[in-house]
Parts: structure tokens; C-alpha cells; sequence
């Protein structure tokens, strides 16, 4: 009901954080995609082409040759013709990360099928020295709390989010903070089956991993599954091969990190660990608009972990909340007890105090936009 209440946000207004989204940071993605590697100039211009009808342009359909070899089944024949920005924010992020998929030949059989535009900074990430001493601080055999705040700050390393201005700013602090209820989750009910909605590879996907080994090594978890996006997404969304890579990585790593690394490969080979990968994670739909089958996938779980920004969006709608709004309301649709563990990028906000919110306002600082602040919300 309080969905009616919201408007959904768009990025029509030049002076709004979603406008800056399409006219600021993917510029920078563009240039990104089409230099890292030697791409042919058919793919050039047909990046170029992208840019130029998503920021001065109005909206085309998806190349019919794609959509022959991979479906976009959330395609509106209605927004044709219309700004990119008078279409829901949501819906026109999705469908510009499906069209830059068009433009490098992701999905048309051929030299370039199957290659992730992500790749390079992916994996330039994951063999950085951040991560040496990120997996290093495993030797210190972090517990419940540590994990729970690795895997929540790993979120802020997004790789979008550092095409942004506000790259590099040191870590603020939690506004909204349940670990107490998802501590009790965990710990004082029978286990049973976890699943967590992975957002970002590399440096978010490592803690998540390392959350989910302990769960299965500490007897929390009976299994998990992990939710992985079926082919790249938002810039550095985890696919399957993303988890193969994070898990090559842990297995080298020196110490403790090679343990972890070696019980998960363990736990996928004897299916304690599940990797899941449903279209819908890389679609334009919140999540009431769950199909039939993912539902009831996440009705069997005891607990479901939701990563980050852009699932934190999908949960609640991605609307004009007042920031005070009930979480627990907003998710009521879920199908399983639910916890969000998300920085904030974008200007949803909600579950926050009225106190909160006043200091945050008081500041003057674009609070939900920089990253520095991290909500847990749990829904029992
Ligand atoms: O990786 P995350 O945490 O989902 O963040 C992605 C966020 O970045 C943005 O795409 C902006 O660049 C937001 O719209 C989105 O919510």
C-alpha cells in the first residue's frame, strides 16, 4: 500500500543523482568498455551510438539479432520514442546495461560471444594488493560481527561507484543496524538453508564468500545458495565465472585465505554450496515481480541475504521513500526471512530514524549518494 504512496524515480531532472548517472558516469563507462580491450569499430560505434541516444536521444528497441540468441523479456514497446529519462530509473539502468551487452556481440554467435566488457577491470581488481591484504586479515580468524561488516563494506567497492566523484572517500558509518536480530537468526535457530543475492565480484564477492564458507563450516548453514547474475550486468556484477575466479583467487592466496578458499570448492562439489543464476537478476523488475520459481526457491530458505545498492532497490521499490518508511513493511512481499546488507548509492533510503535523518540532512553532504553510510536491515 504505501508503494501507491511513492513516486517512482526517474533521471528527467539535469539537478537529480540518476540524471548524472546517465549524463556523468557512463560516459566513463563507455570510454572504459570500448579501450580495455581492441574492440572492432562496428563495436566503437555502436557504443558511441548508445551514449549519444541514452543521454540526447529517445529510446530504440533491442537489436533484433541479440534478441534472437538471448530474449530480453522486459522490453516495452510503450518507451520507444520516449527520453531515456522519462522511463522508470530502474527499467532504463537495466536496459542500458542490456544494450551496452548488444554492442560488444555478447550474445550473437561469434569471436566476441560470451566476453564479459567487464572483464579487464574485474580481474584487475581481484589482483590488486587490496585484496593481498584483505584475504592476509583472514589469518586473524575474524568472527561473526567482523565477517558480517567485511561483507557489508565490501558493497562500497563497486566499480561503478568509483567512475563517480566520490572515489576513494574513507568509510563512514552504519545508520541502520539489526546484526543483533540477523546474530540471532543465524545462531539461535535450527539451521537451515541460506541464500544470498551476490552483487558485486571481487572485492565484495571475497567477504561473501568468506561469510558463506563459515556459515557451512560452522554448522549455521545446512547449504547455501549463492545468486549470481546469468551474464554480466551492472558493471561488476558476479557471474558464474566471477565466483570461479574469487574462488582460484582464496585457493592461492597464502594463510588462511587457501583454507576457506579449499572447503568452499569442497562444498560446490558435494552441493552444500549452490551457484544459482535466474534470468530476473538481470532484469528491470522489483522483486514482488518474483517468478513463480525463484519465489519458491527462496520460500524453502531459512534466511536470504540481499547484497548491496541495486537489490536493496529492487526490494523496496525503487521510489521516492520518506526515509523513515518501514522496512519491514516494504519487504513484506518477501517469501523467506530477509536481511539487507547494503552502503547507500543511489536516493533510495528507508528503515532510518527521524533522529538520523535530521543529523544526516544537517550535514549538507549528499549522504545517500557517497557510499560512506551502510544500512542491515533485517525482516524476521
Ligand atoms: O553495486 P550496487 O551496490 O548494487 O550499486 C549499484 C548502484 O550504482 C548505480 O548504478 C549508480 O551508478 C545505482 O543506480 C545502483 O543502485
Amino acid at each position: 500500500m504505501t508503494e501507491m504512496l511513492a513516486p517512482e524515480i526517474d533521471s528527467s531532472d539535469p539537478s537529480s543523482f540518476p540524471w548524472s548517472v546517465f549524463h556523468d558516469r557512463h560516459p566513463v563507462l563507455v570510454e572504459r568498455v570500448a579501450t580495455a580491450v581492441p574492440r572492432p569499430a562496428s563495436q566503437r560505434a555502436a557504443l558511441d551510438e548508445l551514449l549519444a541516444e541514452s543521454t540526447t536521444g529517445t529510446i530504440t528497441a533491442p537489436d533484433v539479432d541479440a534478441l534472437r540468441h538471448e530474449p530480453w523479456p522486459w522490453w516495452r514497446p510503450e518507451y520507444r520514442g520516449l527520453p531515456w529519462g522519462e522511463t522508470p530509473f530502474l527499467w532504463a539502468e537495466s536496459y542500458f546495461y542490456r544494450r551496452i551487452l548488444d554492442a560488444v556481440d555478447y550474445f550473437v554467435p561469434g569471436p566476441w560471444r560470451g566476453i564479459d566488457p567487464y572483464a579487464p577491470t574485474k580481474s584487475g581488481e581481484l589482483a590488486g594488493a587490496a585484496v593481498d591484504d584483505e584475504l592476509a586479515a583472514l589469518d586473524q580468524e575474524p568472527g561473526w560481527d567482523a565477517l558480517v561488516l567485511s561483507s557489508l563494506w565490501g558493497n562500497r567497492a563497486d566499480l561503478s561507484f568509483q567512475a563517480g566523484p566520490t572515489a576513494g572517500q574513507e568509510t563512514g558509518g552504519l545508520i541502520a543496524d539489526d546484526r543483533e536480530q540477523l546474530r540471532a537468526l543465524v545462531h539461535d535457530r535450527p539451521a537451515g538453508e541460506v541464500h544470498l543475492i551476490a552483487d558485486n565480484s571481487g572485492r565484495e564477492l571475497l567477504p561473501d564468500l568468506v561469510l558463506i564458507d563459515h556459515l557451512l563450516a560452522a554448522g549455521l548453514a545446512t547449504a547455501v545458495v549463492l545468486h549470481v547474475k546469468p551474464h554480466p550486468h551492472y558493471v561488476s556484477d558476479a557471474t558464474t565465472a566471477d565466483v570461479l575466479a574469487a574462488l582460484t583467487r582464496l585457493c592461492t592466496a597464502p594463510g588462511r585465505a587457501a583454507a576457506v578458499g579449499e572447503r568452499l570448492d569442497g562444498a560446490l562439489r558435494d552441493g552444500r554450496l549452490e551457484i544459482d543464476a535466474h534470468e530476473f537478476f538481470c532484469g528491470p523488475l522489483t522483486y514482488p515481480a518474483l517468478p513463480t520459481d525463484l519465489r519458491s526457491r527462496f520460500a524453502a530458505a531459512s534466511l536470504t541475504i540481499s547484497k548491496g545498492d541495486l537489490n536493496y532497490r529492487r526490494l523496496v521499490g525503487d521510489r521516492h521513500w520518506h526515509p523513515t518508511a518501514s522496512f519491514a513493511e516494504l519487504t513484506e512481499h518477501f517469501p523467506s526471512p530477509l536481511a539487507a546488507l547494503r552502503t547507500l548509492k543511489c536516493d533510495v533510503a528507508v528503515g532510518l530514524t527521524e533522529e538520523i535523518v535530521t543529523h544526516l540532512d544537517a550535514t549538507g553532504k549528499p549522504w545517500r549518494l557517497t557510499g560512506e553510510h551502510a544500512v542491515i536491515h533485517v525482516r524476521p
